[in-house]
C-alpha cells in the first residue's frame, strides 16, 4: 500500500534525529535558548511539562515562537494535548499553520486514535509534508504496537516517540537503571517502527545529574536500533549527539566494506573477506547507510 506524502517526506528527510529536546512551550526563554543548542530536533510541548491554567497561553506562544523562526536545521515539532482532553483539538487546529516538521500526539491507544489524528490534520488543513508522530506509552499502544504502526501506509504516521514515564505510571514498571522491565518494549517498538518504516526516539532520562545514566540509556537505545533519544535539558544534548553518531572506527571499517566492494577484483562477487571479518552485500548497505549519516552530521 502507497504511503502518505508526509510519510514519504519523513523517511526521505536525511537530517539526523539524534537528540530531540522538549521544552514546555509555555517557556519563552528555554524556546529562545533553543535557537542556539545543538540538537537535532525541538519538541514544544503544550502536554505535560503545561499546568492547565497554563495551557492557551502555551499554544499561544508555541505559534509565535515558530512563528518568529530562527531555528535553523533543527527539525520542530509541536506536543499536542490528547484529542480526549478539553484542549487537543483546539491545539491540533492551532497548529495548521505553524512552520512545524511534526505534530506529536501523545495517549493513542489503537489504529483508529491515529486515524482520527491524521484525518483532523488533513481536515485543518496541514500542509502535505507535515508528518504525524505518536507517542507509545499506554499499555493498549503497547499491545497494539504493529496495527498502529501499519498506519503508516495509510496515514500521515511516520514516526514513534516512546513515553517510559507514562508507561511506568500506567504499568507500574520501575524506572531502574538498566531498563531491564522494559526491554520487552523497547524490542517490540524497534520491530513494529522498522517494518513500517517510522522514526523511532527513545524515551526521555529524568535523571539530569546523571550523565553516566543518560549515556547508558543511550547506548542501549542505539543499540536496539532507534534513531535518536528524547532529552528533557540541554545538558544532556552531547551525549545523546554523540552516541547515536557513527563513531570514526564505525566509519573506517564502513569504508572499507564499500572500497572493497567497489574493488575491480572483487566485481560480482558477494562475499569478501574485509580486515579479518565476512563482509557480504548486506554488510555493504549497512556501511553505506552509516556513511550517508556521518555525511548527514558533518553536513549541518
Ligand atoms: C527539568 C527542568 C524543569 C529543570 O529546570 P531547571 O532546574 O530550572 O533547569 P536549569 O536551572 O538547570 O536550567 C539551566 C538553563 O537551561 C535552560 N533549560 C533548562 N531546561 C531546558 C529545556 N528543556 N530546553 C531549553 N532550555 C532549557 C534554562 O532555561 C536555564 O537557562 P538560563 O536561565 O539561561 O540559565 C527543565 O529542564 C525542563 O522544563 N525540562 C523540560 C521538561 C519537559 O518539557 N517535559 C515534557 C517532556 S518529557 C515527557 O513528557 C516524557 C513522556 O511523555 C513520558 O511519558 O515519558
Ligand atoms: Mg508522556
Amino acid at each position: 500500500m502507497p504511503s502518505s506524502p508526509a510519510t514519504e517526506a519523513a523517511s526521505a528527510d536525511a537530517r539526523p534525529l539524534r537528540s530531540l529536546l522538549y521544552m514546555p512551550a509555555s517557556n519563552r526563554r528555554a524556546i529562545d535558548k533553543a535557537r542556539a543548542l545543538d540538537c537535532d530536533a525541538v519538541a514544544l510541548d503544550l502536554e505535560d511539562a503545561v499546568a492547565p491554567e497554563m495551557k492557551e497561553e502555551a499554544r499561544a506562544i508555541l505559534i509565535e515562537e515558530l512563528a518568529t523562526g530562527g531555528f535553523g536545521h533543527r527539525r520542530m515539532v509541536g506536543r499536542i494535548n490528547a484529542l480526549a482532553t478539553p484542549w487537543g483539538h483546539d491545539d491540533l487546529t492551532a497548529l495548521a499553520a505553524a512552520p512545524l516538521d511534526a505534530l506529536l500526539a501523545p495517549k493513542v491507544d489503537d489504529a483508529q486514535d491515529v486515524a482520527a489524528l491524521s484525518q483532523a490534520m488533513d481536515q485543518a488543513g496541514y500542509g502535505a509534508n507535515v508528518a504525524l508522530w505518536v507517542m507509545i506509552e499506554t499499555p493498549r499502544a503497547i499491545l497494539a504496537l504493529e496495527r498502529i504502526a501499519a498506519c503508516a501506509a495509510t496515514t500521515r504516521l511516520a514516526g514513534f516517540v516512546l513515553g517510559l514515564n507514562d508507561l511506568a505510571k500506567e504499568t507500574g514498571m520501575a524506572q531502574a537503571p538498566g531498563r531491564a522491565v522494559f526491554v520487552p518494549v523497547l524490542s517490540q517498538a524497534v520491530m513494529a517502527a522498522r517494518a513500517n518504516g517510522l522514526v523511532l526516539l527513545d524515551g526521555v532520562c529524568n535523571a539530569i545529574d546523571d550523565p553516566a545514566r543518560l549515556e547508558a540509556e543511550c547506548t542501549q537505545a542505539r543499540d536496539f536500533g532507534m534513531d535518536g533519544k528524547t532529552l528533557i535539558h540541554p545538558s544532556q544534548i552531547d551525549t545523546a549527539n554523540a552516541v547515536f553518531a557513527p563513531s570514526e572506527a564505525e566509519l573506517a571499517e564502513a569504508r572499507a566494506i564499500v572500497d572493497a566492494f567497489d574493488a575491480p577484483e572483487n566485481a560480482g562477487k558477494g562475499a569478501l573477506r574485509v580486515n579479518g571479518k565476512m563482509a557480504e552485500l548486506l554488510h555493504r548497505d549497512i556501511a553505506s547507510k552509516l556513511i550517508a549519516k556521518a555525511d548527514a552530521i558533518a553536513a549541518r
